[in-house]
């Protein structure tokens, strides 16, 4: 009798433990992050292409059919993923963006991340066909800076600005505007931001970026992140951790100011639990890794995707790990001399 009871006990916690992706370092794979075109109207200085590695062919145009991309998502969707981050290049380019979102199964949060520069037209109809809220580049408010960053011509600032405007009313909030840190660029401007976001009232969030260093030229615009989150933490009247890749969200004057520190971040790989599509259908399991990648666009059958979503999820591992200090590799080669010698010990009886 007990011995049934356990039996179906286990069984139960199989089927249960089956429903989830979990990557061999047992980091739960809860969202995807979809780029669904790599083309762009913008060319900015710190672009890292969603970790496309096309530097030698540049965005060609690669996109996935709505039926693949919805396909995938509902595959996932079984599988307890439930938040959905739609990416570019410039996601806006897509004409059919909102049939994609059309043919999404429920889930708990769909957003994109845009330029902003064609947001201004499209918030309604974005809000009416089930996205949730968006993100919006703005690493200044200083037209002359706004184009020495992003390559845009005089006026691209207050487009993008009418479209924030027009998020906030269509409700795709709360609206995070994403502003990279550039040393001796638009770090002295941190301050501006927060009062720019702090009128919405919560509508707006203020989400500093820390450079990505993709290129050797861009190492001379790393900020001091260590000392920036030191004042930020001086100044927060709260202090909040978010479970995606434990970032901190603080409560400034009113204004929420989140931190995205990915850069020899151990804790941030550590707590990473989105799977990404690149534009041209490819499975990938970190941003910075580039030969670990699963096609995805042959598969046909529900079965075929749910194969590969599980070949692509067991080869995630952190790219930043915590450095082994010498006492603990010490302890780890004892520990190896003795299994082994333990090991010879038995085949010897
Ligand atoms: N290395 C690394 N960087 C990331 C990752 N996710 C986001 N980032 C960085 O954060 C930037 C902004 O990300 P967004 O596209 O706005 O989305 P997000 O902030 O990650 O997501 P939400 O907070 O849920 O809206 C990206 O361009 C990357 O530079 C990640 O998994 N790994
Ligand atoms: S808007 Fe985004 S995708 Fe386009 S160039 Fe800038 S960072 Fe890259
Ligand atoms: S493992 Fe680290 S670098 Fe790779 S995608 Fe996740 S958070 Fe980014």
């Amino acid at each position: 009798m007990k011995d049934n009871n356990s039996g179906k006990s286990s069984l139960l916690r199989e089927e249960k433990e089956e429903k989830i992706l979990v990557d061999p370092y047992g980091r739960k794979v809860t969202g995807l992050r979809i780029s669904i075109t790599d083309r762009c109207n913008l060319s900015c200085m710190y672009c890292h292409n969603e970790g496309a590695d096309c530097c030698s062919c540049g965005p060609v145009g690669h996109e996935m059919s709505p039926e693949l991309i919805c396909g995938i998502v509902r595959e996932a969707a079984k599988f307890g993923v439930s938040k959905i981050k739609f990416s570019g290049g410039e996601p806006l380019f897509r004409k059919d963006f909102e049939d994609i979102l059309a043919c999404l199964p429920p889930l708990k949060e769909v957003s994109a991340t845009t330029n902003g520069i064609m947001l201004e037209k499209r918030a309604k109809t974005l809000k009416a066909a089930g996205l949730d809220r968006v993100n919006v580049s703005l690493d200044t408010l200083n037209s002359e800076k706004y184009g020495k960053i992003t390559g845009a011509p005089p006026g691209t600032l207050e487009k993008v600005i009418k479209g924030i405007d027009s998020a906030v009313e269509a409700g795709l909030t709360p609206v995070k505007l994403n502003m990279v840190l550039l040393k001796g660029i638009n770090d002295n401007e941190i301050d501006d931001m927060m009062d720019f976001t702090r009128p919405y009232k919560g509508k707006v969030i203020l989400q500093l970026i820390e450079l990505m260093n993709i290129a050797p030229e861009l190492s001379k615009y790393t900020i001091d992140s260590k000392a920036l989150e030191k004042s930020l933490e001086e100044r927060a009247s709260e202090v909040r951790v978010r479970h995606l890749h434990h970032r901190k969200k603080y409560i400034i004057n009113g204004v929420e100011v989140e931190f995205v520190r990915p850069m020899d971040n151990s804790e941030f790989c550590a707590n990473c639990s989105r799977l990404r599509i690149t534009a041209d259908g490819k499975l990938k399991p970190c941003l910075l890794v580039h030969d670990n990648l699963v096609d995805a666009r042959e598969a046909k059958t529900p079965e075929e995707i749910e194969k590969l979503l599980r070949l692509a999820v067991s080869r995630r591992r952190p790219y930043y790990t915590p450095i082994i200090g010498i006492e603990e590799l010490e302890k780890k080669r004892r520990q190896e001399k003795y299994i082994k010698r333990s090991k010879n010990k038995a085949t010897e009886k």
